[in-house]
This record gives C-alpha cells, sequence and structure tokens, in this order.
C-alpha cells in the first residue's frame, strides 16, 4: 500500500484577480476551494491515474472536515489524527503572475504524534510512504528523520518532497527518491543554480549521501531525474499554464503511479513529468486523460 502523510493538510483557495494589486481592494473573477498539501495531492492524483493509496497527517476543525469530504468524494481511503483547531487555509492569487499566502498549522500534541507513530510502526517493507509538505510549527524539527527511522527498521521505501530545515534533516536517511525544485537543492548546498550540468552534479552530491534517487523539477524548463550512474532529463511541452499550484505534487504522483505497477524507474519518471505538466495547463490537478495525452510530448534524453 502506498501511504501519503501530510503533516499540514490545507484548504487551498484559488483566487483569480485581473491585476491584483497590493494596498488596494481586489475583487475577484472566479474563485475555488480544494483540498491540498502536498501528501494530500499526491493521494488525488494517485487516484486519478488508478492507484490507491491511503492518506496520514494531522487534521481538524470546518477546514479538516471540508478536506476529508473532498477525499472522500474521490473515493481515497484517510486514516488522519485529528487535531484541536483548523487545518490551515493557504490563498492563491492567479493574476499576470501567481502569489501564494500558505496559512499556520493547527497545535500539535505529543498524544496525536504518538497516535501517528503507532500508525507508522505497522507499515511493512510492501509498503511506501510518502513524505511530502511543510513541517507544522509545534512539531519538532527532526519529525521527518524520527519518523524515517521508525519506519527504516521495517524496510519501507520512502520518498520525500519538503523544503527548508525539514530538507536538511531527511537527505541523510537514505529516502528512496527526494524531489527538490532547483531553487530547493540550491537552498541545501548554498547556491544559485541554474543550468542543467551543475543541477545535476550537486542532485549527485544528494546521492553520495545516500538517497537512491533524485528528481529535480524545473517549473517550465523541464525535470531531471538523476541516479548513481545515469542522468535523463524530460522535457516541458508547450501549452497555456492555468495553474501551477500541484504541479510539483503530480511529478511525484505521476512517478509513484507507474513506479507501483512497472518498478521502471525512468518509465516512472517519464510519467511524473508529463503529469506536472499536465496539472499545470489545467485548472484542477491533471486527470489520467490529460496525462496520456502529453506523455508523448514529453521528450526524455539521457544524458
Ligand atoms: N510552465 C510549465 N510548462 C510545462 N510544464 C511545467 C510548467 N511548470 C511546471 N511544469 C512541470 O511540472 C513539474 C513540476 O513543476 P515545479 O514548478 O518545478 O514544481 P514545484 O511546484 O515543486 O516547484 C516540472 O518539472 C514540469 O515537468
Ligand atoms: O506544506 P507547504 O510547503 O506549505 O506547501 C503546501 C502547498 O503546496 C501544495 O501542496 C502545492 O505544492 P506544489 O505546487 O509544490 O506541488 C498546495 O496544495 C499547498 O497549499
Amino acid at each position: 500500500m502506498i501511504y501519503t502523510c501530510t503533516l499540514n493538510p490545507s484548504i487551498d483557495y484559488f483566487l483569480d484577480v485581473n491585476e491584483f494589486r497590493t494596498g488596494q481592494i481586489n475583487r475577484v473573477k472566479t474563485d475555488k476551494k480544494m483540498p491540498g498539501g502536498k501528501g494530500i495531492n499526491v493521494s488525488i492524483v494517485l487516484k486519478r491515474l488508478g492507484v490507491s493509496s491511503e492518506t496520514l497527517g494531522f487534521i481538524g476543525g470546518f477546514t479538516g472536515d471540508f478536506i476529508k469530504q473532498a477525499l472522500k468524494k474521490e473515493e481515497i481511503r484517510t486514516n488522519f489524527i485529528e487535531v484541536n483547531g483548523d487545518s490551515r487555509i493557504n490563498v492563491k492569487v492567479k493574476s499576470d503572475t501567481e502569489t501564494e499566502i500558505n496559512g499556520h498549522a493547527p497545535d500539535i500534541t505529543k498524544e496525536n504524534i504518538d497516535q501517528l507513530f503507532s500508525q507508522l510502526k505497522e507499515l511493512t517493507d510492501q509498503d511506501i510512504l510518502v513524505l511530502s509538505g511543510s513541517v507544522p510549527e509545534s512539531l519538532p524539527k527532526t519529525i521527518y528523520k524520527d519518523m524515517m527511522e521508525v519506519v527504516s527498521k521495517n524496510n519501507v521505501k520512502v520518498i520525500v518532497d519538503t523544503s527548508g530545515p525539514a530538507f536538511n534533516e531527511v537527505v541523510t536517511m537514505k529516502p528512496f527518491l527526494i524531489k527538490p525544485n532547483h531553487l530547493e537543492l540550491g537552498d541545501y548546498f548554498g547556491v544559485e543554480l541554474s543550468n542543467v550540468e551543475d543541477i545535476i552534479s550537486y542532485a549527485r552530491k544528494l546521492i553520495d549521501l545516500g538517497v537512491e534517487h533524485v528528481i529535480v523539477s524545473m517549473g517550465g524548463k523541464g525535470a531531471l531525474l538523476v541516479g548513481k550512474e545515469e542522468a535523463f532529463f524530460a522535457s516541458a511541452p508547450k501549452g497555456q499554464v492555468k495553474n501551477s499550484v500541484g504541479a510539483g505534487d503530480s511529478v511525484v504522483g505521476g512517478f509513484l503511479a507507474e513506479y507501483s505497477v512497472s518498478g521502471d524507474i525512468v518509465k516512472a519518471f517519464h510519467n511524473g513529468a508529463a503529469s506536472g505538466s499536465a496539472t499545470a495547463f489545467s485548472v484542477d490537478l491533471c486527470t489520467k486523460e490529460e496525462v496520456l495525452a502529453l506523455l508523448p510530448e514529453v521528450k526524455l534524453t539521457k544524458i
């Protein structure tokens, strides 16, 4: 079974505004509320691509109820731990540029953390665990590392997509796959990365630290898969970007949808890249039809 863990779920509140201006009243053209948070998006993409998963993490309040209802409609299994307080609302303003304001997580107690660890202890070497997104302020900074320590005892494969201090914590824990974007990869090493050669050479440094596979997403410039010996580039097809929120999560979802069926890393990367672009070109997260239509347009090159 694939488990996605979202420590900090959200309602993503999308606002479409003509010529957004700070310091003034802006009126929206259209708005939309969607369940969000990185692991949750991975589970939605997996489901749409025909693969089931179960969502773990902390959820609470009226916002939490909205997220659970939305996942129920998508027929996704949830096993969240209920916390006091409301899950956050993340505001996504789409105008001539995209602006994101991500809210605060509710407080999470020691008892809530213990409940999560009891769930993790049940995972086996047949399971894949996706750890995705930011870490709520009330949790120990080492939480992802602690979680990986627990599941590593049962040889669970772990995929990580996070940033900042949480990213720094996990790179030495030998994850199966890690998916930074080029900015997050650069932040970790304290460098600015703009060309493919440099990105590959810094991704290789993560491999030297024990990470098995690295996918570096580069927005409209495509994505790279870097392993011990090989590297592949996936092009980003041209198209009209409708909403790039969730494109990174779709790369992880698309990767896993293929990997969990064929076990083929390169095919999985191809599917992940097509899923990322399909989401960027769609108002919502990608559908299977959109991914299949884009696959031939995503060119894979061995580097
Ligand atoms: N403008 C775009 N055009 C085509 N594909 C895109 C575009 N933006 C993102 N993608 C696809 O989605 C992937 C993930 O996007 P990216 O913005 O790098 O992720 P993140 O949201 O994690 O920063 C990219 O590697 C690419 O394959
Ligand atoms: O946990 P974080 O880092 O605040 O990110 C949460 C946000 O990221 C998203 O999961 C989208 O992520 P990506 O655009 O990187 O795929 C949103 O749904 C959510 O609002």
